[in-house]
């Protein structure tokens, strides 16, 4: 029997969406900017990289001709492979929200048809009575931001009041999202977690997508440091995702990163996690190994935009893209006769791009595996493509959304 790899570069967007002015964002492309910078050496940093995007395993499995489908343009300065490896094409969501979670239950055959929840990006973010329901059943004595924010530049600006006055950060951004920020020790973790718990049952009814819990350390605004024990605290998929039909059948959805909360623990059999792309890397090998016939290992790749993107970082965005590439001949070595890789990404957040949000993109969908040949599959409709052809390959019945392109 089959078994199948799914893994999600967040935010690895190829440019190109016909939405995206509605987003305020038309023309931006994560990797056709970051390649640009590169070639420009606009993207050396002493020590990390330096030159052109070197991305030679991905551009055999048909990156750049990905990025000139998505976007009309090849990536600067990188050079075309004579021969390209398995299925490339990209894909366009159908999903209203640029988000983490619309974008993972998209692919997972679930597209989210329906508006999210937004805090408005004008005077205070939350609604006084909010508020007052978070200081009360929370325990907290007020809360600090209630504002949008970048959150690494929240915790250096409030990072301090929040030590003396035990309030919590509590902010927003694009996304259907209330975060809150609180330091491990002063504050405790676990205080952080079971407050984000409730925070969580409390903004149910304004159809906020998610709660995360944005656990740091350090003593002073120099100092803050963002640590792995962040969580997130979604609301469940509005219909069964793929996931939910792989465990019906009796499948095992090894969940690596923050898969598990993306999907609220649905259809999660087995959750792995890890700080990390390295990490990442190396617990997605561990399962390629430890995965059965009929699986799916299921892998968010994170640093790409949590560390890169929101931070309008490009070298570090082009270093880790550099890594990620040069770990793909581990992934080629575990694979066994049957087996399919799809390596895609969830939106774009474009590095060069103006504020700190994600950015509405195509993605690339790459497919390879020993019985998969090489085929351009265009621009999918949406990205429930992903999941269609997971199905089909895995033999479960078909979903109802998207159409398999195997
Ligand atoms: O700036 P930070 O805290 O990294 O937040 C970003 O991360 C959130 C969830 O991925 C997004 O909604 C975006 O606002
Ligand atoms: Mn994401
Ligand atoms: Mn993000």
């Amino acid at each position: 029997m089959a078994r199948a790899f799914l893994f999600v570069l967040d935010s690895f967007g190829v440019g190109g969406a016909r939405d995206a002015e509605a987003y305020g964002d038309l023309g931006s492309n994560t990797l056709g900017h970051i390649a640009e910078f590169c070639a420009a050496g606009a993207a050396d940093r002493a020590g990390l990289r330096s030159g052109p995007l070197k991305l030679p395993n991905m551009a055999s499995l048909g990156l750049l001709e990905i990025a000139h489908l998505a976007s009309g343009d090849y990536p600067a300065a990188m050079p075309r492979p004579e021969r390209i490896f398995g299925l490339h094409g990209a894909a366009e969501e159908v999903s209203r929200g640029k988000d983490t979670p619309s974008g993972h239950w998209e692919i997972a055959g679930t597209p989210v048809m329906f508006d999210w929840g937004y805090f408005p990006s004008k005077g205070d973010a939350f609604p006084p009575d909010l508020v007052e329901a978070i200081c009360r059943d929370g325990d907290v004595p007020g809360i600090l931001g209630n504002c949008h924010a970048s959150g690494t530049e929240i915790i250096a600006r409030l990072g301090e009041e929040h030590i003396r006055t035990g309030q919590p950060i509590c902010y927003t951004s694009s996304d259907s999202v209330l975060q809150i920020a609180a330091h491990e020790i002063h504050f405790g973790l676990e205080r952080l977690i079971e407050l984000s718990q409730t925070v969580r049952r409390l903004v149910d009814p304004l159809n906020i997508g998610r709660v995360i819990a944005r656990p740091f350390i350090g003593e002073t605004s120099e100092t803050f440091e963002r640590t792995g024990n962040r969580r997130d605290f979604s609301v469940p998929p509005p219909e069964p995702t793929l996931l939910d039909r792989l465990v019906e059948a009796g499948r095992t959805v090894h969940a690596i990163g923050k898969i598990g909360d993306i999907f609220a623990h649905q259809g999660v059999s087995r959750v792995v996690k890890a700080n990390g792309n390295a990490a990442l890397m190396a617990a997605t090998l561990e399962a390629m190994d430890a995965a059965g016939d009929g699986d799916l290992v299921f892998t968010n790749f994170v640093d790409f935009d949590q560390l890169y993107g929101h931070r309008r970082d490009v070298p570090g965005y082009a270093a880790a893209l550099e890594a990620f590439d040069l770990g793909l001949p581990e992934i080629h070595r575990r694979l066994r006769p049957g087996d399919l890789v799809i390596l895609t990404a969830d939106h774009g957040c474009d590095p060069t791009w103006r504020g700190t949000d994600h950015t509405r993109e195509r993605i690339p969908v790459m497919a390879f595996g020993p019985g998969i040949r090489s085929r351009d599959i265009g621009i999918r409709p949406t990205y429930s493509d992903i999941g269609e052809s997971l199905a089909a390959h895995l033999g479960i019945p078909a979903g109802s959304h998207g159409w398999s392109f195997l």
